[in-house]
């Protein structure tokens, strides 16, 4: 007799396409980076959701090479150049990974009470299909990820000096995001490194 199993879609584990790297960075290089953090010009922009301003609930700094633009809400932003530590964290990620990026997005939560939304790194400007490495560090925050359309879960605590790489189709299939924690006190900072279009906004 022929038994026909059938498997109910929602039911199927699909993982992620990322790679996690606990202990990318040393005490030592998470120290020089966060010295060099607390330099940086971050700050808390305003963008248009359902024709309402609102503030971002989190302040940001955007490094990259020339020409490397990129639009958040409205607003067009222009690359700052690359501050010394964070410009050999690039040069690590091309020597240990041979990955290529031209700019960061630097993203800092004071808190638990700050966070980031639902979102896939998916902007036009964005080299399509592109790797996307994101290094934490300071406070220990969740990362959650969701299927686009089977909405199965799953969630990473990333540690200061992780490294976790999002590689092609990540964007495509998955949203992620920085849910509040409201018990957490203390700072955490991220670095998501892209591969941008220089250019794209002319
Ligand atoms: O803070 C994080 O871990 C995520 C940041 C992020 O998703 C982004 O910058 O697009
Ligand atoms: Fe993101």
């Amino acid at each position: 007799m022929k038994v026909h199993l059938f498997t109910d879609e929602s039911s199927v584990n699909i993982s992620p396409p990322i790679s996690y790297h606990r202990g990318f960075l040393s005490d030592k290089q998470q120290q020089l980076l966060l010295d060099e953090v607390a330099c940086y010009p971050l700050e808390k922009i305003e963008i248009e959701v359902f024709g309402k301003q609102h503030f971002i609930p989190r302040t940001q700094a955007w490094f990259g090479d020339i020409g490397c633009q990129y639009r958040y809400s409205k607003t067009l932003i222009s690359p700052l150049p690359w501050p010394r530590v964070l410009s050999k964290l690039r040069q690590k990620l091309a020597n240990d990974y041979a990955l290529d990026f031209n700019a960061v997005l630097v993203n800092h939560y004071a808190d638990g009470s700050e966070s980031m939304g639902w979102h896939s790194d998916d902007e036009p400007e964005i080299e399509p299909n592109s790797v996307i490495a994101s290094v934490t560090l300071g406070a220990c925050r969740d990362f959650v990820l969701r299927h686009k359309s089977t909405q199965q879960k799953t969630s990473f605590a990333l540690q200061s000096g992780d490294l976790l790489i999002m590689h092609a189709g990540m964007q495509q299939d998955w949203q992620h995001c920085v849910p509040k924690r409201l018990r957490v006190r203390q700072a955490r900072i991220n670095f998501t490194f892209r591969k941008i279009i220089p250019h794209f906004y002319g």
